[in-house]
């Protein structure tokens, strides 16, 4: 059983307050992440790719399908699992980092980062000293550690919540956009850090609207095409796309791999 596995997924958007109006956003979606891969959604403005990370983490509801994660040694449907299950497997096994830091009033940069590893029950000074190196890694000044985060700039934000994002041992990643207001130097030690994770064996599901940084983590893209009024989804069909790629052998393949592994809506 891969990490993850998506089966046939679909959402639409009902817009109660507009008369109904449905928005088909996901249909009949497919594809499997295995242990150390680094997948990368692509597809245009629109195409439904957070939609498609938000349903993996239980954020939005998926009406089809299932959605198969390995969760301690139990396999667990988030498609259908129960909001205090969900609870536990974001704890522990599915972690999510997005483009915005969610800012807790009067909480310090510090103690936001070391949180999340203070929720798993890590001891308080572990949590913070590695809380401290994590933002000393991502360049965040130490001068801002002890202050919240609520005036910092976008992509100090950015950075705080990339350290909070990665400071667990979460087995599966799912990192939307996470980079987007950082400048190259910064970009890089991200790559850095998703390669780390990478060799410590954890899966991670992603959208990156930069090329560059698509290029250098994806072992394998994942097309999402926009859903058009009657269309539907398929899935890869390909075997191949059960195997994990080297992360030696990424780089000179990745062109190849992108068009018979993808996840295409045709
Ligand atoms: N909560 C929501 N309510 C209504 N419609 C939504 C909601 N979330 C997403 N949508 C719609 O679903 C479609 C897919 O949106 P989504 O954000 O998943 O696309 P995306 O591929 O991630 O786009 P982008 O690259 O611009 O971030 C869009 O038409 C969007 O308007």
């Amino acid at each position: 059983m891969p990490v993850l596995h998506v089966s046939n997924i679909g959402k639409q958007f009902v817009m109660h307050l507009r008369g109904g109006i449905r928005i088909p956003a996901i249909s009949n979606l497919s594809f499997s992440v295995e242990r150390g891969e680094c997948v990368v959604l692509n597809g245009p403005s629109g195409a439904g790719k957070s939609s498609v990370l938000k349903m993996v983490y239980g954020t939005y509801e998926t009406e089809n399908g299932g959605i198969l994660v390995r969760h301690g040694d139990r396999i667990i449907d988030i498609a259908s699992a129960d909001p205090l299950v969900m609870k536990q497997v974001r704890r522990t096994t599915v972690g999510y980092v997005s483009q915005f830091l969610r800012v807790v009033p009067r909480i310090s940069a510090r103690d936001l980062v070391a949180e999340p590893l203070l929720a798993e029950g890590e001891h308080h000074d572990v949590a913070i000293s590695r809380a401290e190196a994590l933002l000393d890694r991502l360049n965040v000044p130490e001068s801002l550690w002890a202050l919240p985060p609520a005036t910092f700039s976008g992509g100090e934000q950015q950075r705080v919540n990339i350290a909070r994002g990665f400071i667990t041992q979460h087995p599966l990643l799912l990192l939307d956009e996470p980079s987007a207001s950082l400048d190259a130097r910064n970009r890089q030690i991200v790559i850095e850090l998703i390669n780390k994770k990478k060799a410590a064996g954890v899966t991670m599901l992603c959208i990156f609207h930069d090329a560059e940084m698509r290029e250098a983590v994806a072992d394998r893209f994942i097309e999402v095409s926009p859903l058009l009024s009657g269309q539907n989804g398929s899935e890869p069909s390909s075997d191949a796309s059960k195997t994990p790629m080297p992360p030696s052998s990424r780089a000179q393949s990745t062109q190849k791999r992108r068009g018979y592994l993808s996840g295409i809506r045709t």
